[in-house]
């Protein structure tokens, strides 16, 4: 029935001021306002419809992404929309395409690591996009460590240019969005080598293709890598291939930021250090963070609103068949993915915070926050991503059958969202770098060196190595001092372990390589503390609106406890809680679960997607689903004829011939 609210009843029931959370979860009223009225700008204009992407082929899907990209801009220009605006709408337009590595790296690298005079020259080209431009670092050889680049960007003091080349295959670059087509520009990261000495990895703006007829200039080679995983999905972006054969650019296109190279020729460090190269892939992870909020929260909200319209078993008297977010194992796999969702929003607008302090921070030639920068964001980027991928798969099984359906939506959510867990940083890599931060911290306790920051609970180690958890009955547990202190002691007791085991190594590096997976647990341990601790925090706020602060505090304990249970062998096996405590947290999150139920369409409303933005039957706002599908499925090309194409050339000759077979 068209018009009709199916899930009003859900929404009656929910026992805080929806409109409330709203604010909150955006992260202020203006956000909120901004947001909604750039969601409803893109769902209300036909030329954003994205319900057909699955059915499209590669070439028409790419063209469609161009035409869309384009119409943006226009539709930018036309409104007068704010930077913010603009991005919002980029962002609601909800297909992966060229513009996302213009605006999210090629400007971020240019703004983070050129020169006053660099900012002013190629800025304002990216910013009016008279050039587009791309991040190409990683090749076909090397990804992850980026010292291993092969790249050479060899200095000719005869011409005053640098000459790029790409000596081996494996040299080739590989991957980078927006490099297959469309790009005119990159920042190019390869290895500056001056007077036959390798300096080792810079970035350089370099041209691609010709601003009059898009052609590759010469000695460039270019395309793109070919489909990746899942129909539409990340196929929309065209990441590239690109090979140089000694391709030369003016000196004033490295990046000279970090370091710099003179007319003589001579490489000349500045006092930043050289990691600065390194921050786009900061900044980006950073993003990252919130954005793993944003993807799990869809999943989030098309689950819970199909599991209050599903209904299987119960039937009695009479009466309809249950709904499946009743049954207590639905709400046991869906409410932790509800509380991460929130918890990774606030702790990634922590990291925002972060961030732009770290930024601040550099202005003023302070480097000092600038390894917990990056142990922050590469560690969070890795959790949240991880916990996303996986969340939205749960998402797909809690929705039964229908959820791999493409018009759920959840398939290409998830095709789209899970190569996160691999670009800018591999995940694993990326906890090993945080571990290599613990280790760091512990071997510098004994020099006096007060640990600041996420990990200032080091400080206090010894005292976490002996401390017991106080809980006695299942309500101790929502004592937030109780959670903080059982999951400092287990960061802690991991960590340490960790160190002592490393210890007994001769050489370091290979006891790094030898313990490397207890290194990664004590790196997620560490992690999970600083979400947990952040929610913590966020609850600390003045949070207005009636019951709001009240479900925030519910579905923080969820967040924590659900974890503690997940990883109740760490908290035992390294004696921070006893079995009787972990099996007491078990208790209170079935009560948590039962607080959550009256409120989960409430809590999902509050995330204030549109039906385009979520693009899934299951997850409608009015939760019609049966109709609509049964509709969606007649849409399907395969239905357009009774007959279908192939039947009468395969088929129809198969049966015959059996038949013919039968009566022989
Ligand atoms: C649905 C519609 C919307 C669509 C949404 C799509 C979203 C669009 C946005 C983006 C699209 C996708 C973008 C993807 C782009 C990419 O993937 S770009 C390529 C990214 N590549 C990587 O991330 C490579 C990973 N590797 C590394 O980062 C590093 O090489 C490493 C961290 C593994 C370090 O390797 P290592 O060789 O050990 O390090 P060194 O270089 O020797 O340096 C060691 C010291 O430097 C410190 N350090 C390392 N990284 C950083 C950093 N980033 N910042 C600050 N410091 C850093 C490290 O801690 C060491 O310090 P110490 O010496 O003090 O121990
Ligand atoms: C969709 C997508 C978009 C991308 N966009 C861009 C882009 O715009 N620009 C760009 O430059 N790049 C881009 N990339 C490349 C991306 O950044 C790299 O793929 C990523 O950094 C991982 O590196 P890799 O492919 O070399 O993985 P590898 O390092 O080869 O990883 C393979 C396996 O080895 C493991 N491994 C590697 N090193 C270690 C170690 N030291 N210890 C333990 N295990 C290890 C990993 O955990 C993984 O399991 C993109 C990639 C994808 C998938």
């Amino acid at each position: 029935m068209e018009g009709v609210d199916h899930l009003a009843f859900e929404r009656n029931k929910a026992q805080f001021d929806v409109d409330a959370m709203k604010i909150v979860w955006a992260g202020s009223s203006h956000a909120l306002e901004v947001s909604d009225r750039m969601s409803r700008l893109v769902a209300s204009d036909p030329a954003f419809r994205k319900d057909n992407r699955a059915m499209l082929g590669r070439k028409e899907l790419f063209k469609n992404t161009l035409r869309k990209a384009a119409y943006a801009l226009k539709r930018i220009i036309e409104l007068r929309l704010s930077e913010e605006e603009a991005s919002m709408l980029r962002s609601f337009v909800d297909e992966p395409a060229f513009t996302d590595l213009h605006w999210g790296m090629f400007v971020p690298a240019i703004k983070g690591q050129g020169t006053e005079e660099q900012l002013k020259k190629w800025l304002p080209l990216a910013q009016k996009m008279q050039i587009i431009g791309c991040y190409a670092q990683t090749e076909l050889g090397h990804g992850s460590n980026v010292q291993g680049l092969e790249t050479t960007v060899t200095f000719d003091p005869k011409t005053d240019e640098f000459v790029i080349h790409s000596p081996t295959l494996t040299s080739s670059k590989w991957w980078p969005g927006g490099l297959g087509k469309i790009s005119t520009h990159a920042v190019v990261y390869g290895r500056l080598i001056t007077d036959g000495q390798d300096h080792g990895v810079h970035g350089f703006i370099v041209q691609l293709r010709s601003l009059d007829d898009h052609l590759p200039l010469p000695g460039i080679t270019v395309g793109d890598i070919g489909m990746k995983f899942g129909n539409g999905a990340y196929n929309t972006m065209d990441n590239g291939v690109l090979r140089f054969d000694h391709v030369r650019i003016p000196r004033d296109q490295m990046l000279m930021r970090v370091s710099r190279v003179t007319r003589e020729g001579k490489y000349v460090q500045s006092n930043v250090p050289r990691q600065l190269v390194y921050g786009t892939m900061v900044y980006v992870r950073q993003t990252i963070v919130s954005d793993a909020s944003t993807a799990l929260s869809r999943a989030v909200c098309i689950a819970t609103r199909y599991s209050a319209v599903r209904r299987q078993f119960g039937a009695t008297g009479g009466n309809p068949e249950s709904q499946v977010i009743d049954y207590k194992t639905q709400q046991a796999r869906l409410f932790p993915l509800l509380a991460s969702a929130y918890a990774f929003r606030f702790v990634g607008e922590w990291l925002k915070w972060l961030y732009t302090d770290v930024m601040t921070r550099l202005q003023a030639n302070d480097f000092s926050t600038l390894p917990e920068a990056h142990a922050c964001t590469a560690g969070l980027k890795s959790l949240t991503t991880s916990a996303t991928s996986d969340g939205i798969e749960e998402c797909r099984k809690l929705c039964g059958g229908h959820g791999y359906l493409c018009s759920s939506g959840l398939p290409e959510l998830f095709a789209v969202y899970v190569p996160t867990c691999t670009y800018e940083g591999d995940n694993i890599v990326l906890l090993l770098q945080v571990a290599r931060h613990l280790m760091k911290t512990i071997s510098q306790l004994g020099s006096g060196k007060k640990p600041v920051g996420t990990v200032a609970y080091m400080g206090r180690v010894e005292q976490l190595m002996e401390s017991r958890s106080d809980v006695q009955k299942a309500e101790d547990w929502l004592n937030p001092s109780a959670v903080l202190g059982a999951f400092e002691a287990r960061a802690a007791r991991k960590s340490v372990a960790c160190a002592k085991n490393l210890s007994k190594f001769s050489n370091p590096e290979e006891g790094f390589l030898e313990l490397s997976n207890d290194l990664v647990e004590a790196a997620r341990a560490h992690c999970q503390l600083i979400v947990v601790s952040k929610f913590i925090d966020k609850l600390q706020q003045d949070i207005p609106g009636k019951g709001v602060k009240q479900l925030l505090e519910v579905l923080c304990s969820i967040y924590a406890l659900f974890h503690l249970h997940k990883h109740l062998g760490d908290f035992l096996s390294t004696g921070c809680i006893t079995s009787k405590q972990g099996s007491l947290a078990n208790d209170q999150l079935r009560s948590l679960y039962s607080q959550v139920r009256p409120n989960a369409i409430g809590l999902v409303d509050a995330f204030n997607y549109t039906d385009h933005y979520l693009s899934s039957i299951l997850g409608r706002y009015d939760g019609n689903v049966y109709p609509k599908l049964y509709e969606e499925a007649w849409k399907d090309p395969l239905n357009d004829s009774v007959i279908p194409d192939g039947f009468q050339e395969y088929i129809r000759p198969m049966l015959k011939q059996q038949l013919r077979n039968a009566r022989l």
